[in-house]
């Protein structure tokens, strides 16, 4: 039977370029991706969110909107990270790199797939589209994908 591990993700925005830190130790290390990480107890999940972002980036987020829920399993694994994926437009504070995440702003038609999670270019476009989404993800290592389903959806 396999436990599930709840995670948050987190993508700031404004019109024409999305915030994306590059990860410089642990899960997903030399990739970029939005901020994010394990819901700890206690906590919401947006509650854990906007902790994560503020500690990776400096900056506190608001009025995040949930747009997706992935999936990912790692073949060999029994957990199943459940990632809530939400943006905002909205935050305020100092941009500043930690120990975590170098931030860096990137024009929406130059995000750095090819040093990204190879599941980001099949999901990232529901997003960009301001459609919600629901996926789910087998991987052999953190470089192949060996099965997926991704969908619209009406609500999350
Ligand atoms: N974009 C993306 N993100 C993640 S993990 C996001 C949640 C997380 C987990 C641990 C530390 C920080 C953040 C992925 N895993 C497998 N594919 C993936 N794609």
């Amino acid at each position: 039977m396999s436990n599930t591990k709840l995670f948050s993700l987190v993508f700031v925005r404004n019109p024409e370029e999305i915030l994306l830190g590059l990860k410089k130790r642990g899960f997903g290390e030399n990739m970029w991706n939005g901020f994010g990480g394990k819901v700890e107890s206690g906590e919401s999940i947006i509650q854990g969110a906007i902790r994560e972002v503020k500690e990776e980036c400096g900056i506190i987020v608001e009025d995040l909107k949930k747009i997706g829920i992935l999936q990912f399993q790692f073949e060999g694994a029994e957990t199943v990270l459940e990632v809530h994926v939400f943006e905002t437009y909205q935050y305020h504070g100092e941009l500043t790199e930690s120990d975590e995440m170098r931030p860096k702003w990137f024009n929406l038609k130059e995000i750095p797939f090819k040093q990204m999670w190879p599941d980001d270019e099949y999901w990232f476009p529901y997003m960009l589209r301001g459609e919600l989404f629901k996926g789910y993800f087998l991987y052999r290592g953190q470089d192949l994908i060996l099965k997926h389903n991704i969908e619209t959806v009406e609500e999350l």
